[in-house]
C-alpha cells in the first residue's frame, strides 16, 4: 500500500515540494526560491520558465531526502498562488510572456475605467463573487493579448492556452497532456460564474477574452492525469489542486461554515468556510470557491492583504533597519503594545475591505525620540490592525468566526500572534505542522485517490499546537484599534 502523498506548492516567493505520510506528517521538503522581476512601478513578474525549474528542483530534493521510491506514492497535489497568469504556446509550451503576478498594478486604469459604468461593478460581483480590481487575472489576461504581437490572432485560433500557475505546472506535469484547473482557481479569474460554475459568456465578451484559451474546470479532488514518467522516473497520478488559500483552508481542516483561517506569508489571507452558501458580502470581501469534491461547493468568504510578511523584508531589505525577520520580536517586546507610531504598508494599494488601488504607504505619528525599533513595531502591528479590519468586515457580514487558525512564515514570531489575538479579542490556534497549503493539496490528491473516503477522515490529523488568548481590557483594545482607522483615513485616494 502507498504511504505517501506528494505536494506541489507554488508560492510567490518560492517553490516547494513536499511529501506527506498519509496521517499529515511532513516526510521531506525541497524549495527554491525565485527572481521576482520589477519591469516599472507597480509592475510584477516571474518568469515561468524558472516557476517550472524550481518546482522540477525541489521535487527533485523532496524525493532524495524522503528515501520514499515513488512506487510508494499514493497520488500528488497541487496548490498554487493564485491570480497569476500565464499564456503559452500549445504546441511548443512555450509561454509568449512572463508571468504577471497577482500583486501586479499595471491594469489599474482599466479596472478604474470599467468603473465608470457604475453598474458594472455590481454585476461582476453578482456573477463572480470579486470586485473590479488589477489583482484577478482576467485584466493581466487582456494585457498580453493586446500587448504581446499577434497573441490575441493566435488566441483567436486556438494556438495559445491560458493558465494560473497549477494550470502551467500540470500541462508541464503531464508532458501538455492536461489543460485543465480546478473550480477554486478558476474562481480568482473574475471569468468564471461562482453560482453556475462556468466560464461567463458574458464576462468574456466584456474582458475580450477569446474561449478558446481556456482550460477545462474540475473539482479540487479530481482526476487531473499522471507526471510523465520521464520527469521523476515513474508516473504518479495528479489527484488534487487548489488554489493555495483555499489549499490552507483544508489543510487547517476548516470544514464548517464559521471556520476561517488566516496565512501570515508574503500577504495575508483571512478565509471564512460559509458552507454551501455563497454569502454575498456587503463590506468589500471576496467571496469564492473554497473547494469542490464531487461537483458540490463550498464557499468561502475571503479578505486578502497584501502587504504582511512583505512588510517586514522591506524593512529588512528596503529601510535595512534589521539583518533578519526574527529580530523583529525582540525589538517589538522592546517597544510594547503603547507605540505611537503607526505604518500603513500601502506600497501597492490597500486591498480588503478598503479595494484602494491608488492609496500608498505612510508612517505616522513620528517624534524625535523614534527608533528603529518603534518602527519594526509598526510594521508588525500593522499586520494585525488589518487582521481586525477584514474580522470587523465579517462581523458586518453577519459571520464573526469564534476562533481563528493562523499559518505561515509570521507566526513563527509568538509576540505577533499574541498582539494578533489582543486586538482580534478572540484566541488564535496554530496547528503543529504550519505547512497547511502543501498538506490541503495533499488531502485533497489523497481523496481523490481513496487513501481518504470524505474530509471527515482528514479531520483527525489537524493537531493543535499553541493557543494565544487575548488579554487586552476592551478600552485598550479600542483605542489601539482607532488610532489605525486614523491612520488608514489619513492614506485613503478613494475608490
Ligand atoms: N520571525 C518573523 N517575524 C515576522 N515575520 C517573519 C518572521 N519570519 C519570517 N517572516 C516573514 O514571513 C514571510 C515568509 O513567509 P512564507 O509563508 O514563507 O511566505 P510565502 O509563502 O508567501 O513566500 C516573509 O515575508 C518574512 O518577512
Ligand atoms: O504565494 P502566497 O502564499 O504569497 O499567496 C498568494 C495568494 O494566493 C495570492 O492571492
Amino acid at each position: 500500500m502507498p504511504r505517501c502523498l506528494l505536494s506541489f506548492d507554488q508560492g510567490t516567493t518560492s517553490s516547494r515540494a513536499i511529501l506527506f505520510s498519509t496521517e499529515g506528517q511532513i516526510l521531506a521538503t525541497g524549495q527554491r526560491e525565485f527572481t521576482q522581476h520589477f519591469p516599472k512601478p507597480g509592475w510584477v513578474e516571474h518568469d515561468p520558465e524558472e516557476i517550472w525549474q524550481s518546482t522540477l528542483a525541489s521535487t527533485r530534493e523532496a524525493l532524495a531526502a524522503s528515501g520514499c521510491a515513488l512506487s510508494d506514492i499514493a497520488a500528488a497535489g497541487i496548490t498554487n498562488q493564485r491570480e497569476t497568469t500565464i499564456v503559452w504556446e500549445r504546441a511548443s509550451g512555450k509561454p509568449v510572456y512572463n508571468a504577471i503576478v497577482w500583486q501586479d498594478r499595471r491594469t489599474a486604469d482599466v479596472c478604474q475605467q470599467l468603473k465608470a459604468d457604475a453598474e458594472l461593478e455590481p454585476r461582476i460581483a453578482a456573477k463572480t463573487g470579486l470586485l473590479l480590481d488589477p489583482y484577478f487575472s482576467a485584466t493581466k489576461l487582456a494585457w498580453i493579448l493586446d500587448n504581446v504581437d499577434g497573441a490575441r490572432e493566435r488566441a483567436e485560433r486556438g494556438e495559445l492556452a491560458f493558465g494560473t500557475v497549477d494550470t502551467f505546472l500540470l500541462w508541464r506535469l503531464t508532458g501538455g497532456k492536461v489543460h485543465a484547473t480546478d473550480a477554486s482557481n478558476a474562481s480568482r479569474t473574475l471569468l468564471f460564474n461562482i453560482h453556475s460554475q462556468q466560464w461567463d459568456e458574458e464576462l468574456l465578451q466584456l474582458f475580450r477574452i477569446p474561449a478558446a484559451l481556456l482550460p477545462e474546470v474540475k473539482d479540487s479532488a479530481a482526476d487531473y492525469g499522471r507526471v510523465d514518467s520521464s520527469l521523476f522516473g515513474a508516473e504518479i497520478a495528479i489527484g488534487g489542486v487548489a488554489g493555495d488559500q483555499q489549499a490552507a483552508l483544508v489543510g487547517q481542516a476548516c470544514f464548517r461554515p464559521g471556520m476561517a483561517k488566516s496565512t501570515y506569508g508574503t500577504g495575508c489571507f483571512m478565509v471564512m468556510n460559509t458552507g454551501n452558501e455563497a454569502l454575498k458580502s456587503t463590506h468589500r470581501l471576496l467571496t469564492t470557491v473554497a473547494y469542490r469534491i464531487n461537483g458540490e461547493t463550498t464557499y468561502a468568504l475571503e479578505g486578502s492583504i497584501f502587504m504582511a510578511g512583505a512588510t517586514i523584508q522591506w524593512i529588512r531589505d528596503g529601510l535595512n533597519l534589521i539583518s533578519s525577520a526574527c529580530e523583529t520580536q525582540s525589538l517589538a517586546e522592546a517597544t510594547g503594545y503603547e507605540n505611537p507610531v503607526y505604518m500603513v504598508p500601502a506600497f501597492t494599494g490597500l486591498g480588503a475591505p478598503y479595494w484602494d488601488p491608488q492609496a500608498r504607504g505612510a508612517i505616522m505619528g513620528l517624534t524625535r525620540d523614534t527608533g528603529i525599533k518603534e518602527i519594526v513595531t509598526a510594521g508588525l502591528q500593522a499586520v494585525c490592525y488589518q487582521t481586525r479590519d477584514l474580522l470587523e468586515a465579517m462581523a458586518l457580514d453577519g459571520v464573526e468566526p469564534a476562533q481563528l487558525r493562523v499559518d505561515g512564515g509570521m507566526v513563527v514570531n509568538g509576540w505577533l500572534v499574541q498582539f494578533l489575538a489582543d486586538v482580534l479579542g478572540i484566541p488564535i490556534a496554530c496547528p503543529k505542522v504550519t505547512e497547511t497549503t502543501a498538506l490541503g493539496a495533499a488531502f485533497l490528491a489523497g481523496l481523490q485517490v481513496g487513501v481518504y473516503q470524505s474530509l471527515d477522515d482528514v479531520e483527525a490529523f489537524w493537531v493543535h499546537d499553541r493557543a494565544y488568548q487575548p488579554k487586552l481590557e476592551e478600552s485598550q483594545r479600542q483605542h489601539l484599534y482607532e488610532g489605525w482607522l486614523n491612520a488608514v483615513q489619513r492614506v485613503r485616494c478613494g475608490s
